[in-house]
């Protein structure tokens, strides 16, 4: 360590739990850890920062970071600098938080849900051990509500106050539809809306926090917490999905065959975590396909230019929480569906009728739908288009061969992917499952329609996280 280094961008903290010395040093997008009796370095990206304190007699600094090894985790150094150099280190404590916290605003304020029941059981036990520690340590107050019940979430959001940075929703997918649905049914909608949703992988699929975290991070919980702390307003697409008299909004994704039959027909084996995707798929991939007459009004189907819209995304597109764009009015209308969308005869308004046989239809947004399945490989969340797959019977063998996990699925063939602004399935057949969002609807008639960036999510990243090689491949 040189001293100029020291002088100027290097704190000495003597540690209170032992007589060894810690250097934190000021780089450009990170704090460096180094201890005096090891060679070993962590580097904290400020974005990891939670909270940086020189306490009242300015005896103690308190650093709370949140350091990825296998996984996230929280860590907290508490140390005293050296007597005679105090007004550096109230410098350099202030400028750590500074950097930390550019941007984004200290000390939430949370509407918290936790369901006891979801998944394999431990949304409360992870809320009290992994993201109570997080939220105390950046200052947030929280309103916690451990859900008793179906629609606990969606009456309590319905009529809650505005004044919350963001809901955060312990639970899986489910429980997230209900929050947005909530906000959609307050009296003010629009401005309920804006508040960003900050999902904690508790549920057996987790499918949003894939999105938000990457297949691989995907289920870390304390990588959740930092996004509640430090995530930022990001756009999100809402679907109408309509059906008879009623109108829910879906955040996600809506499925009708194989695909909607192996999550919902697999109800009975939640015990076994999201291992029950694969026990269903390959029980549905032996039954008959999905019959549906199916409309859609189409703004794209051309692979290789959607694999070019979602490179020319910028980096992080992230809109800031002060965005108050129309913050207040009605919820828009069905500006594509209208009022005669169960009318499939009308060819006149721009809809495409589809009658190609399908294994399944899959519609929505997020690259994800679960770790074993990347439909949506060039989703991106705030285009105002609903992605639509029609995965045709003779891709069967691509499908048991491997392709979903990594999207590679996209390139074949058989895997029509078109990018709609609205479309509406007239199912034939009785029998089956209709899932919106991971939630099951009578497999009855319905239509589908696009709203440009009505909800938020809470973001790191400001855009889906995906691995999609996207160039062309040859699948199976
Ligand atoms: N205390 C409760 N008892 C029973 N059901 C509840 C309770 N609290 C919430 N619910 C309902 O349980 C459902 C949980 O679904 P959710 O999708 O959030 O979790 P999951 O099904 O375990 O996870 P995933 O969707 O990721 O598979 C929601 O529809 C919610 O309304």
């Amino acid at each position: 360590m040189t001293s100029t280094m020291a002088n100027t961008r290097t704190l000495f903290l003597s540690l209170a739990s032992s007589k060894k010395q810690l250097y934190l040093t000021i780089h450009e997008e990170c704090i460096s850890i180094a201890h005096s009796d090891s060679k070993a370095t962590s580097k904290i990206p400020f974005q990891n920062i939670i909270s940086v304190k020189l306490n009242q007699d300015s005896s103690r600094v308190e650093f709370v970071y949140i350091l990825k090894a296998k996984n996230y985790s929280l860590h907290r150094v508490d140390g005293s600098p050296v007597a005679s150099s105090l007004p550096y280190a109230s410098a350099w404590v202030q400028e750590v938080h500074a950097e930390a916290y550019d941007g984004v605003k200290q000390s939430r304020k949370l509407l918290v849900f936790v369901n006891p029941h979801s998944g394999p059981g431990k949304a409360r036990t992870v809320y009290d051990k992994k993201i109570v520690p997080v939220l105390e340590a950046a200052g947030c107050s929280v309103e916690v509500i451990h859900t008793t019940h179906r629609n606990h979430a969606f009456d309590t959001v319905k009529q809650s106050p505005l004044d919350y940075d963001a809901i955060v929703v312990l639970s899986g997918d489910g429980l997230v539809h209900e929050v947005f649905n909530g906000l959609a049914r307050h009296s003010e909608p629009m401005r309920a809306l804006k508040i960003p949703v900050a999902p904690v992988p508790t549920g057996s699929g987790n499918a949003m926090c894939l999105n938000l975290f990457g297949v691989k991070e995907g289920f870390d919980v304390v990588l959740a917490a930092l996004n509640i702390v430090k995530g930022r307003p990001m756009k999100l697409d809402l679907f109408s999905f309509v059906q008879k008299d009623r109108r829910v909004f879906s955040f996600m994704s809506q499925c009708i065959g194989l695909m909607a039959d192996l999550d919902l027909g697999t109800e009975h084996l939640r015990w076994m975590g999201d291992t029950r995707f694969a026990v269903g798929f390959l029980r549905g991939v032996m039954g008959p396909p999905a019959s549906f007459e199916l409309s859609y009004k189409l703004v794209e189907d051309d692979k290789m230019k959607m694999v070019e819209a979602l490179k020319s995304r910028p980096p992080a597109s992230v809109q800031h929480s002060d965005d108050s764009s129309n913050p207040s009015g009605e919820l828009p209308p069905l500006r594509h569906l209208g009022a005669n969308w169960t009318d499939f005869n009308s060819d006149s308004e721009g809809w495409t009728k589809s009658q190609t046989p399908a294994l399944f239809l899959f519609a929505g947004q997020g690259p994800y739908v679960s770790r074993d399945y990347m439909p949506f490989a060039v989703s991106l969340p705030d285009d105002g288009l609903i992605d639509l797959v029609l995965q045709e019977m003779t891709g069967t063998k691509m499908l048991l061969n491997g392709g979903m996990v990594d999207g590679k699925v996209f390139w074949h063939p058989k895997n029509r992917y078109l990018k709609v602004q609205a479309y509406r399935v007239r199912p034939r057949a009785k029998q089956g499952n209709l899932s919106v969002d991971g939630e099951g609807f009578p497999l009855e008639e319905f239509g589908v329609e696009a709203h440009p960036g009505l909800g938020n999510l809470l973001s790191l990243r400001g855009q889906f996280a995906c691995d999609f090689g996207a160039s062309p491949q040859k699948s199976n």
